[in-house]
């Protein structure tokens, strides 16, 4: 090739969309064509001289030294593809053809950059994960954990927070929130002026960054993700309005987050907000299948559940449980005399009498109308479910008011012991229920063991 002819050749060159990279046995550029400034950052000088693989991102420095090998040993690479890092610290997808010439032992390799392409496909997988995690993840807690790692396909996710706003309360939550420094903050009101706080209530997305002027409405305070270098938050949008915010923050240079992040990360957040919705429905639906409406304790169903599970520990762990059936007495008369709206206020008021009674010693449930029942977990003895169950009688016997007028209803209690009395639900039930139907016979205001002891009135 005459002069003429190189530089005929090195100005088409330039005017290729694609890079044209000559380099050599030592892995340095000694010829880049023009486009390389387009794709790269760099000007053809600040790229000549140096080792190519300086400018590959870190997670592809072992494998595209694995290709280079292979181009040496002669393999034709049509279509190998890694990640370079642009001069302005964006990541680019580079798509390469190289082949190498034995003479002269240079690679010559032609570079197009498909960093558009790579984003649309990664977009558009991300979206559907995020559909599919909302089908099958089985409660709220697992749908955030898949989240988190469909955004981390996406951009840097170390630092990563959902946080959520419920209308009802009027309250901010951070039900998924995981960080290198700061533990998940209590909830707080919308109006605490955090960042997040305030993406909810704009319904817009923020990106701070540690070197971008901070433009806030004086009420926000930093005090969520403090010291963060950059702080990229968008809003959970649904027709309702946002009902949330996605949060990503990072604490060194390492991770700095970009329009492009931003970007993103709104493009899956519509689905994430439908997928959250979905869930919270579900979640609701759940909840009413096995609550009472009224008093909001475990239901039939939900007490059965929790009962059979509790058996089985117990069986395994050679550990005893107890079960108290509670019937209120002359429930009806208070329905009778006060109305109906009392009566519900009195099954109310027992409830919460019988939560604040058993506390973290096992579960309340509400069997339907004036019954109750209560399973205690915590391997009790006959004389602990015993003066359990006397508290509970005590403490149901307290007069309330109803109505304007002071009332005073006891309870009949019964009590059977797992293993004693039976070893299934239905056994269980059974005796507990007879036991308080003798504490009722014998006058009401009593605690019955099955087979067993009287406590006296
Ligand atoms: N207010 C109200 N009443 C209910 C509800 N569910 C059932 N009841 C009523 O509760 C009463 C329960 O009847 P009983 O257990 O025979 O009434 P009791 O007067 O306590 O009878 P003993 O148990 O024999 O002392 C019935 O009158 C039902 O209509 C409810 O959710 N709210």
């Amino acid at each position: 090739m005459n002069t003429h002819t190189d530089a005929f050749l090195s100005s088409v060159m330039d005017l290729l969309v694609d890079t044209v990279c000559v380099v050599n046995v030592e892995g340095r550029f000694v010829f880049v064509s023009a486009a390389c400034e387009q794709t790269f950052g760099y000007t053809p000088t600040e790229m000549i001289g140096q080792p190519m693989i300086d400018f590959v991102h870190p997670e592809d420095r072992a494998r595209t030294l694995a290709r280079v090998d292979e181009v040496y040993a002669g393999t034709l690479q049509p279509h190998f593809e890694n990640r370079y890092v642009r001069k302005d610290g964006r990541t680019v997808h580079i798509m390469w053809s190289a082949r190498s010439s034995h003479d002269t032992r240079m690679r010559v390799a032609v570079a197009r950059d498909v960093t558009d392409r790579k984003r649309a496909e990664s977009m558009q997988a991300a979206l559907y994960a995020v559909s599919e995690a909302a089908h099958t993840a089985e409660d709220l807690l697992a749908l955030f954990r898949r989240i988190h790692l469909i955004v981390g396909g996406l951009m840097p996710a170390l630092n990563f927070f959902v946080a959520l706003h419920d209308r009802a309360k009027e309250e901010l939550s951070f039900p998924y929130y995981v960080d290198t420094y700061h533990a998940p903050p209590a909830p707080r009101p919308l109006d605490s002026g955090t960042l997040s706080a305030e993406v909810i209530r704009s319904g817009q997305a923020m990106l701070l960054r540690a070197d971008t002027a901070l433009d806030l409405p004086p009420r926000v305070k930093l005090d969520v993700g403090r010291n963060t270098l950059d702080w990229l938050g968008v809003p959970l949008q649904t027709q309702q309005g946002p009902i949330g915010a996605l949060v990503v923050q990072s604490y060194t240079g390492d991770v700095r987050y970009t329009e492009c992040d931003l970007e993103l990360l709104q493009f899956v957040s519509t689905q994430v907000a439908a997928a959250i919705e979905r869930q919270q429905m579900d979640a609701r639906l759940r909840h009413i299948a096995r609550h009472d409406p009224l008093t909001d304790l475990p239901n039939r169903t939900l007490l059965h559940d929790h009962i059979q599970g509790a058996l089985l520990r117990a069986r395994e762990q050679q550990r005893r449980l107890a079960l108290l059936y509670i019937d209120l007495d002359g429930f009806k008369q208070v329905n009778d005399s006060l109305g109906h709206a009392a009566g519900d206020r009195l099954l109310q008021e027992t409830a919460a009498r019988l939560r604040g009674v058993v506390g973290t010693n096992g579960m309340v449930g509400r069997l339907g109308g004036d019954e109750f029942l209560v399973l205690l977990d915590g391997d009790p003895r006959a004389e602990q479910a015993l003066l359990i169950a006397e508290r509970l009688r005590t403490r149901l016997g307290q007069p309330l008011t109803l109505a304007e007028r002071d009332v005073t209803v006891s309870p009949s209690i019964g009590i059977a012991l797992y293993p004693e009395h039976g070893d299934d639900f239905k056994q269980l039930i059974r005796c507990a229920d007879e036991a308080m139907y003798a504490a009722k016979k014998s006058g009401g205001n009593r605690v019955r063991l099955q087979d067993g002891a009287v406590e006296p009135d």
